[in-house]
């Protein structure tokens, strides 16, 4: 099992490259770091991963195929901002149950308050709103997540407690993690090996 990019080139204008030539391997159950400074590429290097976006050149591969364009995506996205990544119009019961039946075990794990399953998306801090959309996203289908800035905006103690989740269930199924983070302790802390954009 494995999420696998190969000479992706990238770049929002025409003539002007993002990164290119860029080689990246994620296995079955490793947590890979991806560094660089601000506007390298990580967030939307993770977004090709994810499928959200098309590379300009090369391919992105989930197990030698190209990843799947229906039903529930295997390779999950969490990014930094979860105001953006839920839909405003529905509750929380339904954002949570949008791609599977996440457990009770689960919720009181990531410290979901139930009493906010009835609630607006507006009504919830951010949070509370980020253990929503990192439970969303743990669905047993996932193969790989992509953790952007997923816990930089939240306090260390619930970055932890998160952290503590997400691994646990990495191990457990063998789930590859790719981090993106600025915050250099924490992806020595979590990460096998770390890869740095800087220059591609
Ligand atoms: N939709 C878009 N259209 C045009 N340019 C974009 C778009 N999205 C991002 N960019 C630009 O692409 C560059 C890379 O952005 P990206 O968010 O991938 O970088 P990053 O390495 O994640 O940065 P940061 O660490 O600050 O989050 C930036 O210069 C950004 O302004």
């Amino acid at each position: 099992m494995q999420l696998k990019a190969e000479n992706v080139g990238f770049g929002y204008q025409k003539n002007s490259w993002m990164f290119r030539h860029l080689d990246l391997t994620i296995g079955k159950g490793e947590i890979v770091g991806l560094a660089g400074p601000s506007g390298a590429g990580k967030t939307t290097l993770g977004r090709i991963l994810a499928g959200y976006e098309m590379p300009l050149e090369g391919m992105v591969t989930l197990n030698d195929s190209p990843l799947p364009n229906t039903g529930y995506h295997p390779v999950q996205l969490v990014f930094q901002h979860p105001e953006k990544a839920v839909n405003p119009k529905w509750r929380m019961q339904k954002t949570l149950h949008e791609g599977w039946n996440p457990d009770n075990e689960l919720l009181e794990r990531l410290g979901i308050d139930k009493e906010c399953l009835r609630r607006w998306p507006n009504e919830l801090s951010g949070g509370e709103l980020q253990r929503f959309c990192v439970a969303r996203a743990l669905g047993p289908k996932t193969e790989f997540l992509i953790a952007d800035e997923m816990t930089t905006m939240l306090d260390s103690i619930t970055q932890a407690q998160i952290w503590q989740v997400v691994l646990d269930i990495a191990k457990q199924r063998e789930m590859g993690i790719l981090v993106i983070s600025h915050e250099a302790p924490l992806l020595e802390r979590l990460c096998s090996r770390i890869v740095d954009i800087s220059n591609k």
